[in-house]
């Protein structure tokens, strides 16, 4: 159920929350912020390739989206571009980028000032990811005061600004609360707050949405749109729900058991999809509506 509070308020755009971000070296418009190439993932002790091959490529603003079922390497991709692969799996072939940087020449105290500034992530289940004894705004303060060097009472502020920024009314408010006082769509709304908070150039959505409801899902869909538009974020969104993909992607890749078994821009995908695996995805979407999702562009 939507709470009061989880519905956008009006007037809230990004901009507050924009105005207060440290100016950074801009990049060619042009330039990919994320480069993925041919990478492959496996597992040390098992001797087994897990993922078979992943590429693409993401400039400011754009989105991919990858799709597939449970399994299929989604979330591995992920956290290989973050780096935070589980102990025995490893990048065993293939390259990635963020901004320019191949992340294999990375030391641990890069890695630490890259994620969250350049590239950050929301996962489902907010709650894990929040401490459950510490006031949900104190947490993001902290995110601030860290990755931007601020003032602790600047670092308040900024944060303020942010929760109105992911839209939850009453901002203060929300501040001031622990995780078990919040829904699912405001812990989600809390963490994708935390996400942007050192302005991040790369955002990953993994499974964001997948554990609410219809409602506030398409309301942090909505978020994620606007945190293109105004912040110029480049998202990766994964996700199981093909209607997701439609609503926000530019590009999708459809992943099996580990393989990339199709891609290109969302509307070929979806519109015209070659490989009998998408076409049953597909399939097992349209009964309940993939149609609402697509803009009438590309239903054309
Ligand atoms: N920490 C881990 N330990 C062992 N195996 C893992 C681990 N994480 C992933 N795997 C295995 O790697 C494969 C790919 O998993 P991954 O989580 O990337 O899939 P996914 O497409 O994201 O699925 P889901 O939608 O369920 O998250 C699966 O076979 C999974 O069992």
């Amino acid at each position: 159920m939507t709470t009061l509070s989880e519905k956008a308020a009006p007037g809230t755009a990004l901009k507050p929350a924009l105005k207060t971000a440290t100016p950074r070296e801009p990049i060619a418009p042009a330039a990919p912020v994320l480069t993925v190439r041919d990478v492959r993932i496996s597992d040390r002790v098992t001797d087994r390739e897990i993922v078979h091959g992943v590429s693409f490529e993401l400039t400011a603003g754009k989105t991919v989206g990858i799709v597939g079922e449970s399994g299929s390497g989604k979330t591995l991709t992920c956290r290989a571009t973050l780096g935070i692969l589980p102990p025995h799996f490893e990048v065993s072939a293939g390259s990635i980028e963020i901004a320019g940087t191949d992340i294999a020449d990375l030391t641990p105290q890069q890695w630490t000032a890259l994620r969250g500034a350049t590239i950050s992530a929301v996962f489902q289940d907010p709650a894990s990811y929040l401490n459950p004894s510490i006031r949900v705004g104190a947490q993001i303060a902290e995110v601030i005061r860290v990755k931007k060097g601020v003032k602790r009472r600047e670092a308040r502020h900024r944060a303020v600004e942010l929760l109105q920024a992911v839209q939850l009314r009453d901002p203060e408010l929300v501040y001031g609360q622990y995780t078990h006082e919040l829904s699912g769509g405001m812990l989600q709304r809390v963490l994708i707050a935390a996400a942007i908070a050192a302005d991040p150039r790369i955002l990953i959505a993994d499974e964001a949405t997948t554990a609410l409801d219809v409602t506030v899902q398409a309301e942090i869909l909505d978020l994620l749109a606007e945190l293109r538009e105004h912040a110029g974020l480049a998202l990766v969104i994964v996700s199981h729900d093909l209607a997701v993909v439609a609503q926000l992607c530019d590009e999708v890749l459809v992943m099996r058991d580990g393989e990339v078994v199709e891609q290109g821009t969302t509307r070929e995908v979806l519109h015209h999809p070659r490989h009998e695996y998408t076409r049953l995805l597909i399939a097992e979407h349209e009964s309940y509506g993939l149609d609402r999702f697509l803009t009438p562009q590309e239903t054309s």
